[in-house]
């Protein structure tokens, strides 16, 4: 058990922005997660001495959010973590790493320092991604799909009559009889296809899962799995560590 580091001024602030949410995680100096919320806004943390940023929401959108993060924080000192930083022991297979999400790439990283082994990472969020590192700590690559409420919004944008309320949708039995259900079973159905053959292929690898449909996902396929929520925030923390200090 790591003890609380009672400084209170050197506290990391990792900022995990994604497509649909923006995560704000505390650690201490020991790096202990102290606070991991989901804000559209800067939280009101303290002793924020280092923020680690992360973001796959592109390049204007994040300029207007360091600025903001900035000046919520203007004694931190403020380091952009991307895909192309590797920490020492590990290697990114990826073909062209200056192109992968560095929400996969710090996944990954907390995955190899935090549960190693031969890894499938599950992370479920906008889109979902299934990773693969292997237990010398090598990405191989994984796969992209539409997350569920990604693949229930293509479906009404893409046609004239698949219209329904959220409120439509619940739990069905049997076989959906219902626009809403036939939709939400239906995407369902997609992603659990997914997951399953990827676990059949890949039996040696152990499971770790992320992203905020990674609890369901869990618990209706049943997996045998870690299920980490502050996971890629933890590889922002140790990255940024080793972009800053050189220690893994
Ligand atoms: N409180 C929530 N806010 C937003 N999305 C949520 C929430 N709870 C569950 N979800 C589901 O999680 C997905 C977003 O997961 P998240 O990991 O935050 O995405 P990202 O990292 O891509 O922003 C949404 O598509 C939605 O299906
Ligand atoms: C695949 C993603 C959109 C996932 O982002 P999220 O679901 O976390 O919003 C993101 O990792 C990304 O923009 N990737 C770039 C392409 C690639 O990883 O190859
Ligand atoms: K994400």
């Amino acid at each position: 058990m790591v003890e609380k580091s009672v400084c209170v001024n050197n506290n990391v602030l990792v900022v995990d922005a994604g497509n649909t949410s923006i995560k704000w995680s505390l650690f201490n100096g020991d790096g202990e997660v102290l606070e991991h919320i989901q804000s559209a806004t800067p939280p009101a943390f303290e002793g924020v001495s280092s923020i680690f940023f992360a973001s796959v929401k592109g390049d204007q959108i994040d300029s207007h959010l360091c600025a903001e993060i900035q000046h919520h924080f203007p004694e931190a000192h403020l380091v952009k973590l991307a895909a192309t930083q590797v920490p020492g022991v590990m290697k990114n297979g990826y073909l062209h790493p200056e192109r992968l999400g560095v929400d996969r790439w710090l996944g990954i990283v907390a995955c190899h320092f935090l549960y190693p082994g031969n890894t499938m990472l599950i992370d479920a969020g906008t889109a979902l991604k299934i990773d693969f590192v292997t237990e010398n700590g090598v990405y191989l690559g994984g796969y992209i799909s539409p997350g569920l409420a990604m693949m229930r919004q293509s479906l009404v944008a893409g046609t004239g009559r698949i219209r329904f309320e959220d409120h439509e949708m619940g739990l069905c039995k049997g076989i959906p009889n219902t626009t809403a259900l036939a939709v939400q079973y239906g995407v369902s159905e997609m992603l659990l296809g997914m997951v399953e053959r990827q676990c059949r292929q890949h039996p040696e690898c152990r499971i770790v899962m992320t992203g905020g449909d990674a609890p369901w996902l869990k618990d209706l396929l049943g997996l045998d799995a870690i299920y980490d929520e502050s996971l890629v925030a933890k590889g922002g923390w140790y990255l940024g560590r080793y972009m800053t200090r050189g220690c893994p």
